[in-house]
């Protein structure tokens, strides 16, 4: 059996979209994977399931690019609600369901402004941080972001002693370039190597730099792929809400996959 799917990219953060409204999509690690891959398949950083939600505009399944069904991924958010913009599902605004709870959304444009779930529980260390955004991200600060060894030292991170056995963990590279500005490189769980950019990730860098720099909303962020903004209110100290990660997020290109049987 033949199915449609779409490519999407939000700030060089790249996913397989497909529409399983009629949930026939088949589910299999090997079989993701194999899409996600960049030289065998499609190529992306993760995969995108849209399916119906009593009661809300759309569900979001994320899996990332080795297969495994991830926890939430605000680029490929931001991304999902270009696709149900694409598809009629909405015109301006939109609720949908994902990994993580509710999400809202509104489309202005190139513009995704996508509310992210609240942020508590920040755990600060001398070298780094550590919070779940929705996804867990580690955090630290560098002189020269461009001369990290982002895979190396990240994957020591995410598979070493601390974070390992919890699951692993998301580490983010953060360079201070200026006033509520900040430069940011990722080692992205899942994907297994530095991606263009991660919407999860780049919401904890800027969180992370309220709390260190004493910024206020809302905080700039460049990655390899573009340019985000994210804004958000700190009612009680260290406890946020109304996080939201605003940027683009286009179409690539549409194409026909093959199904197994
Ligand atoms: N690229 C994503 C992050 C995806 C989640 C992550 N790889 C994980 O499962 O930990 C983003 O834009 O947030």
């Amino acid at each position: 059996m033949n199915t449609v799917f779409y490519k999407y990219q939000g700030t060089g953060n790249d996913f397989v979209m497909i529409d399983d409204r009629e949930k026939n999509f088949p589910v299999s690690k090997e079989f993701i994977a194999s899409l996600c891959h960049r030289r065998f398949g499609i190529g992306a950083d993760g995969l995108i399931l849209l399916q119906n939600e009593t009661g809300y505009d759309f569900r979001m399944v994320y899996f990332n690019a080795d297969g495994g069904e991830g926890s939430m991924c605000g680029n490929g958010g931001r991304c999902v609600v270009r696709f149900a913009h694409d598809l009629g599902l909405f015109s301006e605004k939109t609720t949908f369901i994902a990994v993580d709870g509710l999400h809202e959304a509104t489309v202005s444009d190139d513009i995704i402004r996508l509310k992210m779930s609240s942020v508590r529980d920040v755990q600060k260390f001398d070298e780094h941080d550590f919070m779940n955004t929705g996804s867990p991200h580690y955090v630290t600060y560098v002189d020269h972001i461009e001369e990290v060894d982002v895979v190396n030292i990240g994957s020591g991170i995410r598979y070493g002693s601390v974070y390992g056995p919890k699951g692993g963990v998301n580490v983010n590279f953060v360079e201070v370039k200026d006033q509520n500005q900040l430069s940011v490189r990722t080692y992205e769980r899942g994907v297994e190597d530095e991606t263009f950019s991660c919407g999860t990730g780049v919401t904890a860098c800027a969180l992370s730099a309220h709390l260190r720099e004493g910024w206020e909303s809302p905080i700039h962020v460049k990655t390899i792929g573009g340019a985000l903004e994210v804004a958000f209110e700190e009612k009680q100290p260290g406890e946020f809400d109304d996080v939201y990660l605003i940027g683009p997020a286009v179409r690539v290109f549409e194409g026909k996959l093959n199904l197994p049987e």
